[in-house]
């Protein structure tokens, strides 16, 4: 059983942190298909310290989400401390992770994210003073290097871990590469032969089989599954099923897809408003009925529309045309879940 710090998962799938989708709307969904451990989006230390209303909202973990990790980014000693206890002491969560592998230029100027790679000096001096800080297990999921030039994934694990950090996530690329090429699994499984702290491997996850192979070729602890989630939450749940029992489920039908976007859709309305949830779930959306059979000529209306209901009424209207029933495990394990308010 995958343990970090105190906090035993009930299996070996965690959820990657993705800003702008990992909201409680999103990670009680993965939840509710059997993760693990789901992660929040990242949060920067200064937003944290200036406590707007916006970032105040980011820190919100409902309690059926747990086992849960924030997400903490910075590059200034003090106020990712003061951040950290920000969210040992009025949160929910269970984890603080910090951010070692944000690559954007924004971030990686003020010295926070991806740029710490080039200095383990730095991750153990952050890391051990924000361990310090805090009751909660501490982790980092980082890249496993700055360039191909500097590829220090070993020496940085290593430094956290020596810094009292429970676990490491180790995103199988450079920060140079974006998201381009492949991820690199054997730096990961080099990571995990050189320290003792759960490792959990990401990058390039897009199937139950991926990640099985993951866990096989780099010996990791844990999977963290990012862009293979994305509108297809059923990935997380499928995982789970064939790393635990062998057995491949088949991907969801139309309708159980739709079924989850709707919800995913009430969630983010409930959290956010109407105005917010409607712009922001047309990624979603799209990423719903990405392979959907004759779906093409139904995302672009529903890209035009501005509210809840009228999206709604698309989405059933193309199910509807479609005139399948939801039947299979997935769909029931769906529709096993309780309805999630935030106010
Ligand atoms: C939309 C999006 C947002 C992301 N935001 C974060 C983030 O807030 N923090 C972080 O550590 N990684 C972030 N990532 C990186 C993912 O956590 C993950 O490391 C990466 O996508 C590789 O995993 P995958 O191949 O399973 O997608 C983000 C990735 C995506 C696609």
């Amino acid at each position: 059983m995958l343990k970090i710090g105190n906090i035993e998962l009930k299996n070996r799938v965690v959820l990657a942190p993705m800003a702008g989708v990992c909201n409680p709307a999103f990670r009680l969904i993965a939840k509710e298909f059997g993760t693990g451990l789901v992660c929040a989006e990242m949060v920067s230390d200064k937003a944290i310290l200036h406590g707007n209303k916006r970032t105040m909202e980011m820190l919100y973990v409902d309690e059926r989400e747990k086992p849960l990790s924030l997400q903490i980014f910075g590059g200034d000693r003090k106020s990712l401390v003061e951040a950290a206890k920000v969210v040992d002491q009025q949160t929910n969560a269970d984890i603080i992770d910090i951010n070692m592998g944000c690559p954007v230029p924004k971030v990686t100027k003020c010295d926070a994210g991806a740029r710490w790679l080039l200095d383990p000096n730095k991750i153990y001096e952050m890391v051990s003073a924000v361990v310090e800080a805090v009751e909660k297990p501490v982790t980092v999921k980082m890249r496993i290097g700055w360039d191909s030039e500097h590829v220090f994934a070993v020496e940085n694990a290593q430094a956290v871990e020596r810094a009292g950090g429970k676990a490491v996530s180790v995103h199988g690329r450079t920060r140079e590469q974006l998201y381009t090429g492949t991820a690199n699994w054997d730096i990961i499984r080099d990571v995990k032969q050189a320290v003792t702290i759960p490792v959990i491997g990401n990058g390039d996850v897009f199937t139950p089989e991926d990640a099985q192979k993951l866990l096989e070729h780099t010996g990791c602890d844990g999977v963290m599954i990012g862009r293979g989630a994305l509108g297809n939450p059923w990935m997380l749940y499928r995982t789970v099923h064939y790393l635990t029992t062998g057995e491949l489920l088949s991907d969801p039908t139309p309708r159980e897809k739709m079924d989850v976007a709707i919800l995913h859709m009430d969630r983010l309305v409930n959290l956010k408003g109407e105005a917010v949830a409607v712009r922001e779930m047309r990624k979603h959306l799209a990423w719903y009925l990405k392979g959907v059979p004759g779906a093409a000529r139904v995302k672009d209306v529903i890209m035009e529309e501005t509210t809840r209901d009228k999206m709604v009424r698309i989405l059933a209207d193309f199910v509807e045309s479609l005139g399948e029933k939801s039947e299979t495990p997935v769909a029931a394990a769906a529709s096993n879940r309780d309805e999630a308010v935030y106010h």
